[in-house]
């Protein structure tokens, strides 16, 4: 058995642990050979692969980024792309079956390359915004609220020294789960997500009560926040590859709509990819190592079209057209429970 690796979209601390992950399982259960696709779908496309052996894959669950690299390349496009073409290119190399690590995206081009074309594909979610419905939690997400916890504790002492309200904006496009669990373990004043669109008079209420309190309000806003009167989410910075507006900035924006409203001179902070960055945290290292063994499991079950997940403590298979049908929101009930905790 031969199977083909790949890592598409963003990239997310605990990819690396994955294909750690699936390559130990292959080579000590069975006796699985194992080639990386570079770059993602593109590697498939444009036939660009490696080899990885054990050796290859020494020390990697605490390595962040992938090894082998990754993209938003479109499978279905270009001279070597669609299932015909793919397959071609997979019996000639003799793989047997792809794992696609990715977020929805890779994991929908995944789905559609299995029902219109047979590939023999298995997915594995990936995303630090948490927001894939079929896995309670996704590898990466642990490592970004790590990481925005500690910037709300940084921010925190400087804002202090100065009476200042700091604006900490961190990732997440449609959904809030690193501001929501990020602002509850650094006791955020106020947390913003998109589930959840807040006038800027309620937001003001907040800082102005946490400032009568004698304390220094501290709000932070997931990159997808809008108010009221926005009909999108707040995006200076052009397009990306799949043609979707960059987000971020709307802390640069609140900063000031609340220093003028309140007299308390404000501060934004973005704090962008820092997020996706570095080492995994030990959860992220045991959950992805986790899910790179289940996926080559599913491999060899030939659970075609279908992803590992994790439901409650237990990695399952589940598949992708399920997963990723709709978004994993924020419900009502988490914002409620955090909502006490404002102003
Ligand atoms: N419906 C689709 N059909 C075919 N290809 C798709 C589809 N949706 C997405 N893709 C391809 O998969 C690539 C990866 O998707 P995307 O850029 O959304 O990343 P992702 O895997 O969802 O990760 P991220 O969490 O960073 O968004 C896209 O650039 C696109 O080329
Ligand atoms: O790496 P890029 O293309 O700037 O993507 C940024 C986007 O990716 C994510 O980090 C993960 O989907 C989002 O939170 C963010 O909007
Ligand atoms: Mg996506």
């Amino acid at each position: 058995m031969k199977i083909g690796l790949l890592t598409s979209g963003g990239d997310c601390p605990g990819l690396n642990a994955v294909i750690r992950g699936a390559v130990l399982k292959g080579v000590i259960s069975h006796t699985t050979e194992f080639v990386g696709f570079r770059w993602g779908w593109r590697g498939v496309v444009e036939r660009d692969l490696m080899p990885i052996t054990r050796h290859d894959v020494r020390g990697l669950a605490r390595q962040g980024g992938t090894i082998l690299g990754s993209s938003r390349t479109n499978p279905f496009e270009g001279e070597g792309g669609g299932p015909e073409n793919i397959q071609r290119m997979l019996d000639e190399e003799g793989i047997d079956a792809i794992i696609a690590i990715g977020g929805e995206g890779t994991l929908t081009a995944a789905r559609r390359l299995y029902d219109e074309g047979g590939i023999k594909v298995i997915g594995v979610p990936k995303t630090i915004d948490n927001d894939l419905l079929a896995t309670d939690y996704s590898f990466g997400f642990d490592t970004a609220v790590e990481i925005a916890t500690e910037a709300i504790d940084r921010l925190r002492t400087t804002a202090d020294s100065h009476g200042r309200c700091m604006v900490l904006e961190v990732m997440g496009r449609h959904v809030g789960w690193i501001a929501l669990h990020s602002g509850m373990a650094g006791g955020a004043h106020a947390i913003l997500i998109p589930e959840q669109p807040q006038s800027i008079e309620q937001i003001c209420e907040w800082v102005e009560s946490v400032r009568e309190r004698g304390r220094a309000p501290l709000v932070v806003v997931a990159e997808g926040f809008t108010l009221p009167d926005m009909t999108e989410a707040h995006s200076h910075k052009g397009l990306d590859a799949f043609n979707r507006p960059r987000l971020g900035g709307i802390a640069e924006m609140l900063a000031p709509m609340i220093e003028e409203r309140t007299g308390i001179e404000s501060r934004a902070t973005v704090l962008g990819h820092i997020q996706r960055g570095g080492e995994p945290t030990a959860y992220d290292r045991v959950l992805a190592t986790r899910l790179g063994m289940a996926a080559v499991e599913a491999v060899y079950d030939e659970s075609w079209g279908n992803m590992v997940t994790l439901r409650g403590t237990e990695i399952k298979t589940v598949s992708i057209a399920e997963a990723t049908g709709s978004l994993n929101t924020v419900p009502q009930s988490r914002y409620d429970e955090a909502r006490i905790l404002f102003g």
